[in-house]
């Protein structure tokens, strides 16, 4: 008998909540080992997300189509009202219908109240005052997990270097999630992957299960360095496939571009302690594909903006959703230039954005170079 509820959604309604996520191990394990498996239903875990923009919703959506009990943080009571009693973002994810247990307000303290994990995805030069109004708020024990893809102007530190300067909780239970992960996309239900992140692999494991469901796969990795720094740094390379598709450019630049990004991503964090596998990861090349080949990306629309000839000021004018890169330049190459680390790219960036450059002069190399280098 086929079932009378065949799309994803009621799929993963069906599963027991984290039966989505199997290692080759387990699948491996001969029956009898399975016997003492746990298969009552467990109550659903509780979460919470805060921020209810493309990302911060869609990531909700994420949570509760695999089994969690989701509460969401907006700031505009208006919103939390339409998400809660429409199941509509209409702003950020228009068209799209968002499950009905998910419910949203605009009162911090409802929505933490009683939750095991925290996500976050706000503009990242807001996470820190955001987490001043929340630290007396998050329960103790919770894990918060950063979905941003950013790094803070004047102290350059990463998303989880400010969550832990600012909840003190102990870098074991903070988590980020990083990958090729366009909101619209994944909020349409469309096959995806990510990594979850912790210094602690049992956090990184207990956040994957979470996010795990039949049409979004977490996958789990200790690099929390090379993690961040590759969802940050593919927003820079981003913005430079945006200048020169505005410009007019071909397949050949774009791909010159994109593969000596890479390399300029892997060298960075390679000097900042990550490992240069996760860059070869679904938060390096994975993510830095999604982005430079979508034009639903804010970054490399953003680029595109400036490849067309608008100024910096008039992009930031015309961009209504969060473009990250534009603010991670200039921290960017103040640690790139800190551990030595050449960025032609992305400095070539900072000069079409400061107006220094015209972007048709932009290329995979500093044309003021004429000394050939290795590959
Ligand atoms: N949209 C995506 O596809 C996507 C995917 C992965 C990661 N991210 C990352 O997630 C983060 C959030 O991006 P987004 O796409 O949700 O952005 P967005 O612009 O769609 O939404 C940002 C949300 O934060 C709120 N906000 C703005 N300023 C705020 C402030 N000062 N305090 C509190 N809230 C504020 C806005 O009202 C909005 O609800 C970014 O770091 C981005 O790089 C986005
Ligand atoms: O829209 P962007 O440029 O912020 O990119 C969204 C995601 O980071 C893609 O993985």
């Amino acid at each position: 008998m086929p079932s009378p509820c065949s799309s994803r959604t009621c799929a993963a309604r069906r599963l027991r909540p984290n039966a989505g996520i199997r290692s080759r191990t387990t699948r491996r394990r001969p029956a009898v080992l399975n016997s003492d498996v746990q298969t009552e239903p467990r109550a659903a875990r509780k979460v919470a997300v805060l921020g209810s923009g493309s990302w911060g919703t869609t990531f909700a959506k994420i949570l509760a189509d695999g089994g969690a009990d989701v509460a969401m943080w907006a700031r505009r009571p208006e919103l939390a009202r339409e998400i809660s009693q429409s199941k509509r973002n209409s702003d950020y994810l228009p068209g799209i219908n968002l499950p009905r247990s998910i419910w949203a307000s605009s009162r911090l303290p409802e929505v933490l109240e009683g939750a095991e994990q925290v996500y976050v995805s706000v503009p990242a030069q807001s996470l820190r005052e955001n987490l001043l109004i929340v630290r007396e708020l998050i329960p103790a024990d919770a894990i918060v997990i950063s979905l941003m893809k950013g790094v803070e102007k004047g102290t350059r530190f990463r998303m989880s270097q400010v969550i832990d300067q600012e909840l003190r909780i102990g870098a074991d239970r903070v988590a980020v999630v990083s990958g090729p992960n366009l909101a619209l996309e994944i909020a349409k239900e469309q096959p995806t992957a990510a990594v979850v992140s912790s210094q602690s692999l049992e956090t990184a494991t207990t956040v994957a299960m979470t996010a795990t469901n039949p049409y979004f796969r977490s996958y789990v990795n200790t690099d929390v360095i090379g993690t961040e720094f590759g969802g940050v740094l593919k927003n820079l390379i981003a913005v430079a496939i945006g200048i020169v598709d505005g410009v007019g450019y071909g397949e050949n630049t774009k791909a010159s571009i994109i593969t000596r990004g890479l390399v300029e991503m892997t060298d960075f964090a390679v000097a900042f302690g990550g490992r240069a596998e996760t860059l070869a990861g679904l938060a390096g090349l994975g993510d830095l594909i999604a982005t430079c080949e979508s034009s639903l990306s804010r970054n490399n629309t953003a680029g595109r903006l400036l490849g067309q000839g608008y100024s910096f000021s008039d992009v930031v004018k015309q961009m209504n959703q969060t473009a990250e890169g534009l603010s991670s330049v200039a921290p960017i190459l103040e640690l790139a230039l800190s551990k030595g680390v050449e960025m032609p790219i992305v400095s070539q960036v900072a000069e079409v954005l400061a107006g220094t450059l015209d972007p048709r002069d932009i290329a995979p190399h500093l044309t003021t170079d004429p000394m050939p280098q290795g590959e």
